[in-house]
């Protein structure tokens, strides 16, 4: 699903209007009754209702609302704030004149200073003072207004966005003037910011509803952020030919492991073999041999000369994917070893966890990681290599502008994972839960991106369907066992039937 900007979703809205000769009023009326329904499937009408409208058409929303719910017997309270110098929106306008008359609506109209209402604990409080409109920080009056509704002990609802947040970038309100919703119904589409950490106390639980907008008006206009969903797995997934051998999924060696961190060359060596690759080499310190060969018999162990430390990388073979990095450590050798191969490799990479750490010793040495080589930091892995972030939303612009610079794709691991491209291509990925915060989940996910690479995937295509395909199998190992306590033996367990639900 593409992600729009504010701006794109007002030019998308303008030409339905336009073309398909709806009028504005109409679609707030669409948006309403999706809201409304939504409310009414949640709320029983002995919960008293308290609308805040603002002047433009997220306002003329919460003034439909009002109506729909006053109609299904709920007792509603409106305060429409109508301040500024530029009077209310044509819809606005429209509701509000529909409104005066209309039985069990309590409607006041504010122009000048008010006495904030009372807001009891079982009120449900409708949050249309702001949208897609907004065009600056709240300051003054409608500042004061959202501290107060956010100070009440209400259960909020925010039609679209909670009012002072943006659709985009929010590092300017991170002085926190943004309603905080419970709830947040989204028109039509999602925005930039619902994928954001950083927002997420804003919009509480969140929901895209379909107000039949723009299926037309859409499907032509670019956006560079998607939220990968299920459909697009299966599209570009390819179903395996009746006619096969393991020689047709590639091959993949993975440099893996260190005296007491073997456990990570095990998970990723599952988490490849669980999504298909073809050929496994796993490459790790002597020490590793027994526990390997025993623990995943399927893959081939070529010893490092050293025992316990992974001291030099040169592959015997030719590999279509080499992945780098689970549990190898920083030792001297090793980061010396990282080195040495970066700066021999010329076909695209896979390098995760302490393989990112060996090269945030070396920050020359990302200049020579080769084009389209995908690297998988979470966010500690991300500040070790680029420096110290503060916000959710300043690191995912780093990584673009990173992936940019060094032609690299940066899978930047979270509740919605970010693969970005080096032309600044966002795809967003929320199929995980909160069960794949496990040891050893990064590392299962190396392997899958490895093997869908040495599969012949694009590696942001490898990327994105991996980190799908990874949150799924978390998903569907939270299904039998619950969020604690799924293991990453237990994700890596699960790829395979996830990618069999995705390609049925
Ligand atoms: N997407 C759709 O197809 C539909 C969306 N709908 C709803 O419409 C709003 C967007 O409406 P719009 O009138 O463009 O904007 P707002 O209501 O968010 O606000 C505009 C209003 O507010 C003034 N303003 C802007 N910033 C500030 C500020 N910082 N302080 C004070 N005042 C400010 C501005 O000048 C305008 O007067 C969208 O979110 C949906 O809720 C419809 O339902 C139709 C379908
Ligand atoms: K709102």
């Amino acid at each position: 699903m593409k992600i729009f900007t504010s701006a794109q979703i007002r030019s998308i809205e303008n030409a339905v209007i336009e073309k398909e000769g709806v009028t504005s009023i109409e679609l707030v009326e669409r948006a309403a009754s999706a809201i409304t329904w939504e409310i009414m499937s949640r709320w029983r009408p002995s919960r008293p209702m308290m609308v805040f409208a603002g002047p433009g058409n997220n306002g003329a929303d919460a003034l439909a609302v009002a109506r729909m719910l006053a109609d299904e017997g709920y007792t509603v309270t409106v305060l429409l704030f109508n301040v500024t110098d530029r009077g209310l929106s044509d819809a606005c306008r429209h509701y509000r004149d529909e409104l005066t008359n209309v039985p069990g609506v309590s409607f006041t109209e504010i122009t000048n200073d008010f006495n904030p209402p009372v807001i009891t604990r079982d009120a449900i409080v409708i949050d249309g003072l702001f949208g897609s409109g907004l065009k600056e920080p709240l300051k003054g009056g409608f500042k004061s207004l959202v501290d107060y509704i956010n100070s009440s002990n209400a259960t909020i609802v925010s039609i679209d966005m909670p009012s002072g947040m943006f659709g985009e970038w929010n590092e300017a309100t991170l002085s926190r003037d943004v309603v905080h919703a419970t709830l947040t119904l989204a028109i039509e589409f999602p925005r930039l910011s619902f994928f954001i950490q950083d927002n997420a106390e804003f919009l509480g639980e969140w929901k895209v509803l379909d107000i039949k907008l723009a299926s037309n008006e859409s499907r032509g206009e670019q956006s560079p952020y998607y939220l990968l969903e299920k459909k697009d797995v299966k599209r570009i997934l390819r179903q395996r030919p009746e006619f096969c051998s393991k020689a047709d999924f590639g091959s993949m060696l993975l440099v893996a492991g260190c005296y007491g961190m073997i456990g990570a060359s095990q998970m990723a060596a599952l988490g490849a073999l669980r999504s298909g690759i073809g050929r496994l080499t796993v490459h790790g310190p002597r020490c590793g041999f027994i526990p390997m060969q025993t623990s995943v018999p399927e893959a081939m162990f070529h010893a490092d000369q050293h025992d316990i430390v992974i001291t030099d990388i040169s592959p015997k073979h030719e590999y279509d994917v080499v992945a780098l990095g689970p549990g190898i450590g920083t030792h001297d050798y090793t980061v010396r070893a990282v080195e040495n191969f970066i700066n021999m490799s010329t076909n695209p990479l896979v390098i995760d966890a302490d393989g990112l750490n060996c090269i945030a010793q070396r920050p020359n040495l990302l200049e020579h990681v080769p084009p389209m080589s995908v690297i998988t930091p979470h966010a500690g892995e991300f500040d070790r290599l680029f420096g110290p972030h503060t916000s959710h939303e300043s690191r995912l612009k780093t990584a673009v502008e990173k992936s940019a610079y060094y032609s690299i794709i940066i899978l930047l691991k979270g509740r919605y994972t970010s693969v970005v491209r080096p032309d600044g291509k966002i795809y967003f990925i929320g199929s995980g839960c909160q069960a794949l915060a496990t040891p050893g989940s990064g590392d299962v996910l190396t392997g899958i991106v490895g093997s869908f690479i040495a599969q012949g995937y694009t590696p942001d295509l490898a990327a994105a369907i991996g980190a799908y395909i990874h949150g799924m199998a978390g998903t569907l190992a939270a299904e039998n066992d619950g969020t604690f306590g799924v293991l990453a033996t237990d994700v890596a367990r699960n790829i395979s039937k996830a990618i069999r639900d995705i390609l049925n």
